[in-house]
């Protein structure tokens, strides 16, 4: 799904008036009547009252649309018009289709809002083009101070929020659900901004499919169709050599957790054969733990390190991935190994954790990692390697930049996981919940990626596909309670996940 700039949002707006061809009046009314429909559905059978926040332009115009639906649906309705501004002529055309409009020129205009209901914020949407200020601002702030007693419903954007641009430290709605048109916004998606749309609901509203299937973007997001197109089902004719040997390296003293969990999810999501690389000492936890992995092992001195010397790819052949990083530690003589390996590895490969803290450690080490490796640091592994960025927006700039850069693909985990790729665009996976935020949910994470390239996926194809798998698992798991979840629980379900792409 193509997510879009808001000067391309309203290209898509002015394509559809002109060639579907529908008036804007009616593109309106078509817009709010779908939210009123959502609104009605949701609250069905309550005698809630609403509360209705209207700016000067179009997004206050579906306001006053929502307004009037809801008034005529028997729900009893305040609606207000905050006075901030040039009104557009749709929304003065609406103005005059609410006899019971307000109107809010300052603060103290703010009504008392008796009753506990439900506000809707139609203040501002994807026109937005600078921070709200002065007494506006102040509005913002009035509004969110009712959020215990008032559930805040936002239509199109939080009001406050600009669709492509940091709205760090702005005055921002706080929205309990945000109800936005057609095309996911960036601000949504990056945690800075996206924590004040609260529950996203995406509206379709009948904007023109031509525009949209010409339109060109570097930002998507995952959606089935994608995920239908690049998942490969098995064949009927397969052994276990068709779906690859894998390497995993991973684990070490205390850690062997680590690489069970990572060996699970290999296997999991269909890898034919793993081998794990591991140290001496986790030799029978992982041949107990995960008699389907095949294990290589080193007689060590230290157990903390991952390998000693005469570590070398005896076997490297035979692979056709290597995935490392998960619980390997960042001893000194496990980096010259690491090292060791990148001289003589070119083919897929998958870096986390320890392997990016590695690198971390000693960047001279970053000119060796092969271009199409997949990286997958979390947001605190990514500053260690590429540095800090002032904002979200500047952080997802930076993300894209070292893709382009060092030619791999880095995945940078987070609500909504940013996947770059070496030509600049952007995949943002939706799935997933809090309850992942949890040990070892990283390491399924690599385990499942290392699983798919062994299969033959391509990276891009591994990363759509496997952050999609690792988030659906999840939050299958977390059905129940997001808590009690924990990273076993997402290899356990790996399985549920396929079968939601196969039904
Ligand atoms: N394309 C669609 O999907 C449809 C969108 N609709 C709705 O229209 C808005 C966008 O409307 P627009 O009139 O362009 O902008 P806004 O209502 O968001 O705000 C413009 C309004 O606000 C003033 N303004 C801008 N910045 C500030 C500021 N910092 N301080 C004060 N005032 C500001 C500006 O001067 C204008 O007066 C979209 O979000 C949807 O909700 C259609 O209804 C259906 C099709
Ligand atoms: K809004």
């Amino acid at each position: 799904m193509k997510i879009l700039s808001a000067p391309q949002i309203r290209e898509a707006d002015a394509y559809t008036i002109a060639h579907e061809p529908v008036s804007g009046l009616l593109l309106m009314e078509r817009a709010a009547a779908a939210c009123a429909d959502w609104i009605l559905r949701r609250y069905a059978g309550s005698s809630r009252p609403f509360y209705i926040f209207c700016g000067p332009g179009n997004n206050g115009g579906d306001g006053l649309v929502i307004a009037r639906l809801l008034a005529e649906n028997g729900f009893a309705v305040q609606a207000w018009l905050v006075a901030a501004g040039n009104v557009s002529p749709d929304n003065l055309a609406n103005q005059a289709r609410v006899p019971f409009l307000q109107k809010i020129n300052a603060p103290a205009d703010f009504p008392h809002m008796e009753e506990p209901g439900v506000i809707i914020d139609a203040l501002f949407g994807t026109g937005l083009n600078r921070p709200l200020d002065g007494w506006v601002a102040g509005i913002i702030h009035q509004i969110n101070d009712q959020r215990g007693r008032q559930e805040i419903i936002a239509i199109d954007m939080p009001s406050g929020l600009m669709a492509d641009q940091s709205s760090k430290g702005h005055a921002c709605v706080h929205a309990r659900y945000t109800i936005t048109f057609e095309y996911w916004k960036l601000a949504l998606l990056l945690p800075e901004n996206g924590g004040f749309a609260g529950e996203t609901v995406l509206m379709p509203i009948g904007l023109h499919p031509a525009y949209t299937a010409a339109v060109q973007t570097e930002f998507h997001l995952t959606d089935m169709e994608m995920i239908r197109t690049v998942y490969r089902p098995r064949d009927p004719f397969a052994h276990k050599g068709t779906y690859g040997h894998a390497l995993l390296v991973a684990g070490s003293y205390g850690k062997m957790g680590a690489a069970v969990l990572a060996a699970r999810a290999v296997m999991r999501a269909g890898a034919g054969l793993l081998t794990v690389h591991i140290p001496r000492c986790g030799y029978e936890i992982m041949q107990t733990a995960f008699p389907e992995a095949m294990c290589e092992t080193e007689e060590l001195a230290s157990h903390s390190a991952h390998f000693d010397e005469p570590f070398r790819l005896r076997r490297a052949p035979d692979y056709d991935v290597i995935g490392i990083g998960p619980g390997i530690g960042t001893d000194p003589s496990t980096a010259k190994a690491f090292e060791r390996l990148l001289g003589h590895w070119q083919g897929p490969l998958v870096l986390d954790a320890d392997a990016l803290n590695i690198l971390s450690k000693w960047p001279s080490l970053m000119p060796l990692v092969p271009k199409l490796s997949i990286l997958t640091p979390h947001p605190k592994e990514f500053e260690r390697l590429f540095g800090a960025a002032g904002d979200h927006f500047e952080r997802l700039a930076l993300l894209r930049a070292k893709a382009k850069e060092w030619q791999w693909y880095i995945l940078l985990k987070g609500r909504f996981t940013a996947m770059a790729c070496p030509d600049g665009s952007v995949f943002f996976n939706p799935t997933g919940n809090p309850g992942m935020a949890t040990a070892g949910s990283g390491d399924v994470l690599t385990g499942i990626l290392t699983g798919l390239l062994a299969q033959g996926y391509g990276p891009k194809a591994a990363l759509i596909l496997g952050a999609w798998l690792h988030g659906k698992a999840g939050d299958l798991a977390a059905a129940i309670s997001p808590e009690s979840l924990i990273a076993s629980d997402i290899v356990d379900y790996l399985a549920n996940a396929y079968a939601e792409i196969q039904q």
